[in-house]
């Protein structure tokens, strides 16, 4: 009897088929990432960006999209860049104020895209009243980038977002040794849809890259109360600082959105950006003389990262936009670590004299 049960036939699955449709250690790492952000279903992806691309491959031509004014470049890139040319129309808008959201919203509108805390600008969307805006006026459905916060610190799934997606190559994996991305819902139709895409399109994850950010994931609250405690402290140490001009961090009672991201968040992660005084002569100066925080694009991982946004990881966005937006040549991104507070900050203030120095003496 054991036998007839068990034996293969064409088309009968008794578990798993091909490794691209499903395997073990990914199921696991899925089922982990869902009951963190608070989801029936999630699903892990190649990249970040994968991710992005399984999202939007679930509009057609002749689709709208709201995408958030400041977002990672490669966001911005991949929206401007590649699916207009699909005839998918996209709006960048300002969803700091529900007002624009509201004035952009069409009949066609399928996907509002917000990204909060925003990279590099730190803008805050409130996702409640997003949420309510954009489910009122249309049957288009919300995604929240939460790279910047994680799960630790927002669930945008409980504050009324149809979607919540990751680029887990940063704080979630948290080791900078994975580049994967990840999304989580409640909602059926769209967790089917998104799984049919994952096989279809094939951009998906290594199991061992799973297995690794299922790793990382295990000490996601002890790494984020570490990164939210140094963050504040460098960020509060940078206000002071005479060769600052304004430090951009959505904890700070100064911040444009405090009361939401208060409100909407248990904290914060160690993402900050500042205004030098000066510009990119100076901004280049400092980053060259900094020797703990490493020179490089990426975030949330356990070492300190420092980086231009113009010139790096917003390059791709055109000139004036990406002015406009405030990412000029005196900013600066910080992603704080997990090195000694006195450590990073001894670096920081190191690099901002020696940088200003440099410049008296030329
Ligand atoms: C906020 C944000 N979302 C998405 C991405 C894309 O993630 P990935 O690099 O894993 O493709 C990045 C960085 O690349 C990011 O900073
Ligand atoms: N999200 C990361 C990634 C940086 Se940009 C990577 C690459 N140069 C590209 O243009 O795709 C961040 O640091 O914000």
């Amino acid at each position: 009897m054991a036998n007839i049960i068990l034996r293969c036939l064409p088309g009968r699955v008794q578990g798993y088929e091909y490794s691209r449709s499903g395997n073990p250690t990914r199921k696991c790492l899925e089922e982990a990432v869902a009951a963190v952000d608070g989801a029936k279903y999630a699903l892990a992806f190649a990249s970040g960006l994968a991710t992005t691309v399984v999202v939007v491959n679930t509009l057609k031509t002749g689709d709208h999209v709201i995408c958030m004014q400041d977002v990672y470049g490669g966001t911005n890139r991949y929206f401007q860049q590649v699916v207009r040319n699909f005839g998918v129309e996209i709006s960048f808008v300002d969803c700091t104020n529900m007002e624009n959201v509201k004035a952009a919203m069409r009949p066609t509108t399928k996907l509002v895209w917000v990204e909060t805390p925003s990279n590099p600008m730190m803008e805050v969307t409130d996702i409640e009243a997003c949420a309510s805006v954009v489910h009122s006026a249309s049957t288009a459905f919300l995604v929240v980038d939460n790279t910047f916060m994680s799960p630790y610190f927002q669930r945008p799934l409980a504050l009324g977002a149809d979607v919540c997606m990751n680029s887990a190559t940063k704080y979630i994996n948290g080791h900078s040794d994975v580049v994967m991305g990840l999304l989580s819902t409640n909602r059926k139709d769209l967790y089917d849809r998104f799984k049919f895409l994952q096989n279809a399109l094939g951009c998906v994850p290594s199991p061992f890259d799973c297995f690794l950010c299922n790793r990382g994931l295990k000490t996601l609250p002890l790494r984020m109360k570490q990164h939210q405690a140094s963050g504040l402290a460098v960020a509060k140490f940078l206000t002071t600082h005479r060769y600052v001009q304004k430090v951009l961090h959505p904890a700070f009672e100064d911040h444009p959105q405090y009361e939401i991201s208060a409100r909407q968040t248990s904290g914060s992660s160690g993402m900050l950006s500042l205004y030098l005084k000066g510009g990119l002569e100076q901004a280049t100066a400092f980053l060259s003389n900094l020797k703990i925080f490493t020179l490089a694009e990426s975030l949330g991982g356990y070492e300190s990262l420092a980086e231009h946004p113009a010139i790096m990881t917003h390059a791709s966005i055109p000139e004036a936009e990406r002015v406009a937006l405030g990412i000029t040549g005196s900013l600066v991104r910080l992603s704080v670590g997990l090195e000694d507070e006195e450590d990073l900050i001894a670096d920081l203030d190191n690099a901002l004299n020696a940088a200003f120095s440099e410049k008296k003496d030329q």
